[in-house]
């Protein structure tokens, strides 16, 4: 196993290393300011109930950039979580599916299947988002360890959308977020115990894999 010399370190065992990644081709020259990594900070401090060390990156709609991006962001720095956001479109920029799945160990076809059924709840055309989300290996052992990278849409208000899920006015959950998965896939590819706020966003698990309160 090798590490980078670039690699963070924890300053909690359970703090969550994240990579946020905006891919706009407007955003990225200065056309219009990013709101992509601000929305989803904004969206992760309100949910997450551990810590957070964020890494973030704005970039071009560049398949070989993102794909050099995610691998940084992964191998180099170790993260355990990576959102993008942005390029998932039809259009003949949008390449970001095929960029992660360019990075990718394996493939976690979940996640876009959620995505578009939530989003699709907002409008007729999430049926044009491909989003993927995948696991990297960072390398050939267990200790190695794994990062989750997930596509999100480009429009800043389908990020919390996509990941918080979709209510009924009486606040019930009419359809789950993917960020109610995520901490236990982070859990299983062996990162940290990430907690949420389940007022905002519920983590689930099976019994089995949920720790004990400190001092229970
Ligand atoms: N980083 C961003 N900040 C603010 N708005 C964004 C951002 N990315 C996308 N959007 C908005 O969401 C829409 C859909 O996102 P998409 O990723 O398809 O962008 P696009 O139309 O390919 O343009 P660009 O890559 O130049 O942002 C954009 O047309 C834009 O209105
Ligand atoms: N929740 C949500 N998802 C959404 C949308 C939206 O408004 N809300 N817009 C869709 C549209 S119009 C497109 S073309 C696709 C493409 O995503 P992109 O913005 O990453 O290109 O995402 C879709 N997903």
């Amino acid at each position: 196993m090798t590490t980078s010399s670039r690699r963070l370190v924890r300053r909690h065992p359970d703090e969550l290393l994240c990579g946020l990644v905006s891919i706009s081709d407007r955003a990225s020259r200065g056309v219009y300011a990013d709101e992509g990594v601000p929305a989803l900070r904004t969206w992760l401090g309100g949910a997450l109930r551990t810590p957070v060390h964020f890494e973030e990156r704005l970039i071009a709609d560049d398949a070989p950039t993102i794909s050099a991006t995610l691998a940084e962001l992964c191998d180099e720095l170790g993260c355990d979580l990576i959102l993008t956001t942005g390029g998932t479109g039809p259009a003949r920029r949008d390449v970001t599916p095929e960029a992660t799945l360019a990075v990718a160990t394996k493939e976690m076809p979940g996640f876009g299947e959620q995505m578009r059924q939530i989003s699709l709840r907002f409008v007729p055309t999430a049926i044009l988002s491909r989003q993927v989300a995948v696991i990297r290996e960072r390398g050939a052992g267990e200790a190695d360890g794994a990062a989750l990278i997930v596509n999100l849409p480009g429009q800043p208000k389908a990020i919390r959308e996509t990941l918080e899920g979709l209510r009924e006015a009486d606040g019930t959950l009419a359809v789950p977020g993917i960020f109610a998965a995520v901490p236990y896939c982070i859990q299983l590819i062996g990162g940290p115990y990430v907690e949420t706020d389940a007022a905002v966003c519920k983590a689930f698990r099976p019994k089995a894999a949920i720790r004990p309160a400190a001092g229970a």
